[in-house]
């Protein structure tokens, strides 16, 4: 015999699945897919930023609504309108999509993974915590979830070169685990309740905007310190190879992909690759553009333990067949590109360079 509490949780969790669905159906069962009004989480993040800027150029400034717990910049505040809203408030972040009318959210907000391994409450927090109420969110009010997950949702036990895209995935850090979390998560309220998630596992991305905590921050580092300093000790060794993307390549993804038509994917979860190098490769091409740039050696012991554990080529082939997935930025693309745009970001504010030094 079940306990009379059991059955009377039971019951409650079908109920709510019941009025999950009912809402589903009154409100047409699917995501509007012309001239969204789009939320990003995370909005001023690395990726969050100019993924609102993209947005905006596409479907209009007033319709990208950022949000994210940091104080934003008046240039930010200037640019499209901006809510400061902790994804762990589950209200607030219903009084933004409900206020705004949003169709589709774009959730970027986490805790990356060195910065995840130094907190691992934190990580779980908002890396899991924060998941299940955006979920909970879309699900209840239809919207289009896109959702990245990294190479970091893979482990020591899965193939490193290529990776496929479904194999073992045992990851070894909270960032990974909550990455998987949300995969499966999100796989799992698309097949119970129709829910249009969409999730790409993300390569290290490239950019100049300054990182938030991740293993792979060091090929930003590098441009930024061959710019500043003309030295840069490197955390990883010489030869630790994992796969990166330059932000403009991984952000068109994210933009094509959203608008993929339904029946064209055939997975809710894709590999997309673009490139992979070392630190070694990556100062090498760098003394191309400042041939008097130095390169050291010093180990962090957590993060190399980490990109150990990561994938060192992500076979992308299913992306490429679905849905056109294909990057236009290679390696010796990528380091001209950034080495041009650190110095822009330099130019346009002569302060950073000090700051840096
Ligand atoms: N940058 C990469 O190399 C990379 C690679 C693969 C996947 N991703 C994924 O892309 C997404 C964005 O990454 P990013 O590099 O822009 O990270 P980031 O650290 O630069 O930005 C994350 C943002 O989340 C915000 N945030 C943290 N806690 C929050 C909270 N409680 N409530 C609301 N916002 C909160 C932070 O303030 C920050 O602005 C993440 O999901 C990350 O896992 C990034
Ligand atoms: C790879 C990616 O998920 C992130 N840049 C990290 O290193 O944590």
């Amino acid at each position: 015999m079940f306990p009379r509490t059991f059955l009377k949780t039971i019951s409650a969790q079908q109920q709510t699945i019941r009025h999950l669905c009912n809402n589903h159906w009154q409100n047409g069962g699917g995501a509007k897919s012309e001239n969204p009004t789009i939320l990003i989480t995370g909005g001023l993040g690395q990726l969050g930023v100019e993924c609102g800027k993209l947005l905006r150029s596409q479907y209009g400034a007033k319709k990208i609504i950022l949000s994210d717990i940091r104080e934003p910049s008046n240039a930010i505040l200037q640019a499209g309108p901006y809510h400061f809203v902790d994804i762990l408030d589950p209200k607030g972040l219903e009084k933004v999509v409900v206020d705004n009318k949003v169709d589709w959210i774009v959730h970027l907000s986490a805790t990356l993974s060195a910065k995840g391994e130094l907190d691992i409450p934190l990580a779980t927090k908002v890396n899991i915590q924060g998941m299940h109420n955006i979920i909970e969110l879309a699900n209840h009010y239809k919207l289009r979830l896109f959702v990245p997950s990294t190479i970091g949702a893979f482990g020591p036990d899965s193939p490193r070169n290529p990776t496929p895209n479904i194999t073992v995935q045992r990851p070894r850090t909270i960032y990974g685990v909550s990455k998987v979390y949300a995969e499966l998560l999100g796989e799992y309220y698309h097949h119970k309740f129709n829910l249009d998630f969409r999730c790409l596992r993300l390569p290290g991305v490239v950019s100049c905007d300054l990182p938030g905590g991740g293993t792979t921050d060091y090929a930003i580092d590098m441009f930024h310190s061959a710019m500043t300093k003309g030295t840069y000790e490197c955390y990883l060794t010489p030869k630790t190879t994992v796969p990166m993307i330059y932000i403009t390549d991984c952000l068109r993804a994210i933009n094509e992909f959203l608008v993929v038509p339904t029946d064209t994917i055939q997975r809710r979860v894709y590999n997309i690759h673009a490139m992979s190098f070392h630190p070694e490769g990556l100062a090498k091409e760098i003394q191309n553009y400042y041939p008097a740039f130095e390169i050291t050696y010093k180990t962090d012991p957590i993060r190399q333990e980490i990109a150990d554990s990561w994938p060192e080529v992500l076979d992308d082939t299913e992306a490429r067949k679905d849905w056109g997935w294909n990057p236009k930025y290679d390696f010796k693309k990528m380091v001209q590109t950034m080495v041009d745009q650190v110095k822009v970001f330099y130019d346009e504010e002569p302060q950073r360079a000090k700051v840096a030094q």
